[in-house]
């Protein structure tokens, strides 16, 4: 268990009046005014101060005035009831000035989510409880919060909830359900969506006839629909059925809500069932097509389902005529949430791993290059900022979980969330159980666990994989999301699938023959050609020391072997800066020095380890000579370094430079120890080049259908080599 602090520390000697308070959070708000698009970062959780959330009902807990509050402290089985008496300054989180029942004034500064359910419902004038709050000191002396970090630890109470002391109690604003709902109407045209949920719901409470109810429902359920609170979407929706034909709109919407948590086969049911009150109806017609496109991709998940071509030049929209001129990089990308399912369980399925825990499983044969299977994210911030990435997915991980808990708590909980929970990792506490159950009407959220989950599952993401190959795409604009069965496959650093990215889709091909039952392996990050330093990093990301073939192999080669590598792997980055050339004419003295140390890594390859395995310490070395000799037109030394690099990454090819060989083979003829990347690609395109160059037509097309090959594997889909030049 982390080191909370529960027993109630000293209570601080001194805390600024009410007034004081106001008057400086005012100040604020003035500057945060004049500043209406300071960027507004998301705090990160820190998980050396992880603390679990309440899960007890306010009703279980003492409530005690602010005053009582110990600095430092984690209050645990008590609560306390405020009214807000100030809009929010949102920074780093929301902070608000709020009072007790007494006039004791304080500042309360709820974390991590703006705009979710919970914390929308946090404004000014409205009474909240906050449970088991933690006191907090702020930097300066006599500057204290009471800081909320998990959403679930803080409710907006209902104006009539007999728990408001008196002394707080407003009564209701408004009194009779007629006026609710048009105070609901209202804040509906206004857009102040959170605000119409919040007055239907009193509409809804003040009212027990089912012929005013079942309209409020529907409106209740579109309004949640419009906030992507999907589950509270459907529940509303069924509950406006009254049982007649008009019941059309109560499974039409309740269909929508379905497909907004990509649960197809519901959603096909409930819409089946409004098409039925209403067949002629467009808009119910529309969406039950489109729901029937989602159930053939999830169950088909063919080429011709999936249109990746088609996919692609939909997320790309090239700047218009008057900037025709400018470059490339001024595409812009639009909409990178795809319409589209998630083709999972013909090819693969979830089971225990031998070493791993669980992992995913080949359900039948699969030949090199086919479609393994096609994920739409669960979660994917629109987001490339690699500033920004980690902070938004974090941040749409916490607000759906609040949001749609029914759908998405338990397969998201269910993640493995890294060594720590009875794992050995003493900085973080056993979970609950209780994370994502319903208390005090909201999910409990645990954001220390919901960090831990999204940095032990999430991927990064290019725009779309083609893209990022060509060597003007800008380095490192990558979003980062979440995709539930890819997070299910184990790593291995000569794995059989490859992964790539078509906007929100994850794109997984096979890059040789499965059988059956075979473990699916990806590569979670590009892997380092040094073992100990490539398990360095699996470490500091994962916890684990890599198993695969490739790392249990190398591991029997002896230190000297290695720190001989390592020498002459650093003497040859020295002596080419760490570059390839680009055409220019490389001096032979140059390539000489070069080759030497080539040979020397060779030799530091003992084949009684290495036969059959990459050798991914001599990539670097062969691309840069295949790079030197292209620049001299030396197409001879070209195969033959071309050639190396094939071999470096595991695949079986002549070392004679002979042309008796077959290259679309040798995805299929490799064994289980090949490597596939765009860099294989690129060898085979230099192959082509060279073979054409000295006189070999037909070897140098089988090149070229390789290396088509390839980039299938590489991009997910059929794609033109010549993105590798632009
Ligand atoms: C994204 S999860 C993969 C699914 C996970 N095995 C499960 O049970 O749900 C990542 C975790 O799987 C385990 N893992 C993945 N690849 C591994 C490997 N090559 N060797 C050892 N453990 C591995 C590590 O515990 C790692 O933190």
């Amino acid at each position: 268990m982390a080191a909370t602090k529960d027993a109630v520390a000293a209570v601080p000697a001194s805390r600024p009046s009410k007034e004081k308070l106001v008057k400086t959070h005012q100040a604020h708000l003035k500057k945060q005014a004049s500043s209406p698009n300071a960027p507004r970062p998301v705090k990160q959780p820190i998980l050396s101060d992880a603390y679990p959330p309440s899960t007890k009902s306010i009703r279980e807990l003492e409530i005690i005035p602010l005053c009582e509050l110990g600095a430092e402290t984690h209050h645990r089985g008590k609560g306390i009831i405020v009214r807000v008496i100030s809009a929010p300054f949102v920074g780093a989180g929301a902070v608000s000035i709020v009072e007790d029942e007494f006039g004791n004034a304080d500042k309360l500064a709820i974390y991590n989510q703006p705009d979710s359910s919970i914390l929308s419902g946090a404004p000014e004038g409205c009474v909240v409880a906050v449970k088991e709050p933690y006191y907090k000191n702020n930097g300066a002396e006599d500057d204290f919060m009471i800081c909320v970090d998990h959403p679930s630890d803080v409710i907006l109470l209902r104006f009539t909830d007999p728990i408001i002391p008196e002394a707080l109690r407003l009564g209701p604003l408004l009194k009779t359900a007629e006026e609710w709902k048009i105070a609901g109407d209202r804040a509906f045209i206004e857009k102040d969506f959170p605000t119409a949920v919040f007055c239907y719901t009193e509409a809804l409470e003040a009212s027990e006839d089912p012929a005013f109810q079942a309209p409020i429902y529907t409106k209740r359920a579109g309004t949640n629909l419009i906030l992507g609170r999907y589950d509270a979407a459907k529940a509303d929706a069924l509950a406006s059925r009254t049982g007649g034909p008009q019941d059309w709109k109560a499974y039409y919407n309740a269909g929508r809500a379905a497909y907004g948590l990509c649960d197809y086969g519901e959603s096909n049911t409930y819409l089946s069932a409004a098409l039925k009150l209403n067949p002629s109806n467009a808009s119910i017609q529309r969406e039950h097509a489109r729901c029937q496109a989602r159930l053939r991709e999830e169950a088909n998940g063919d080429e011709t389902e999936y249109d990746f071509a088609g996919l692609l030049a939909s997320l790309v929209v090239v700047a218009g005529p008057q900037s025709q001129s400018q470059s490339q990089s001024q595409t812009t990308a639009v909409a990178v949430h795809l319409d589209r399912g998630s083709f999972l369980r013909k090819n693969t399925r979830v089971a225990e791993s031998a070493h791993h825990g669980r992992g995913l499983f080949a359900a039948r044969d699969m030949k090199a290059g086919e479609l393994v299977f096609v994920e739409k994210a669960t979660l994917m911030p629109n987001q490339y900022d690699p500033a920004r990435a980690s902070a938004a997915l974090y941040a749409l991980m916490v607000r759906q979980l609040c949001d749609n808990p029914s759908s998405l708590s338990g397969p998201v909980l269910d993640l493995y969330a890294g060594g720590g929970a009875g794992g050995g990792d003493d900085r973080y506490y056993e979970r609950s159980g209780k994370e994502g159950t319903i208390v005090d009407g909201v999910p409990v959220v645990d954001v220390f666990l919901v960090e831990r989950i999204r940095t032990t599952n999430c991927f990064s993401a290019p725009r779309a994989t083609v893209l990022d190959t060509a060597p003007s795409a800008p380095e490192g604009q990558q979003a980062k999301g979440l995709w539930l069965h890819a997070s299910r496959m184990n790593h291995s650093c000569v794995p059989n699938t490859m992964r790539s990215f078509l906007g929100d889709l994850l794109i997984s091909r096979a890059t040789r023959d499965i059988t059956e039952g075979e473990e699916l392996f990806q590569q979670y990050i590009p892997v380092k050609p040094l073992p100990d330093v490539r398990n360095e990093k699996f470490k500091e990301g994962w916890g684990f020391e890599c198993d695969c073939v490739l790392c249990v192999g190398e591991r029997r080669s002896p230190e000297a072997m290695l720190a001989k590598r390592k020498e002459v792997l650093a003497a040859v980055e020295k002596l080419c800066n760490k570059k390839l050339p680009r055409r220019e004419l490389i001096p032979e003295a140059t390539i000489r020095n070069v080759d030497r140390l080539m040979k020397q890594l060779e030799d530091a390859h003992e084949p009684e380890v290495y036969d059959g395995l990459p050798r991914l310490t001599l990539i670097y070395p062969c691309n840069w000579l295949v790079a030197a000799h292209r620049g001299r037109k030396n197409y001879a030394k070209v195969v033959k370094y071309a050639l190396k690099v094939l071999r470096n990454f595991g695949f079986r090819v002549p070392d004679d430079g002979s042309a008796v060989w077959d290259p679309r083979d040798m995805y299929t003829k490799s064994g289980n120890a090949s490597l596939m990347t765009v860099h294989v690609v690129a060898a085979l395109r230099n192959l082509a080049e060279a073979y054409k160059a000295l006189g070999y037509d037909e070897m140098a097309g089988k090149c070229i259908e390789a290396a088509e090959f390839g980039y299938l594997m590489v991009t997910g889909f059929q794609n033109d080599l010549a993105t590798l030049d632009k």
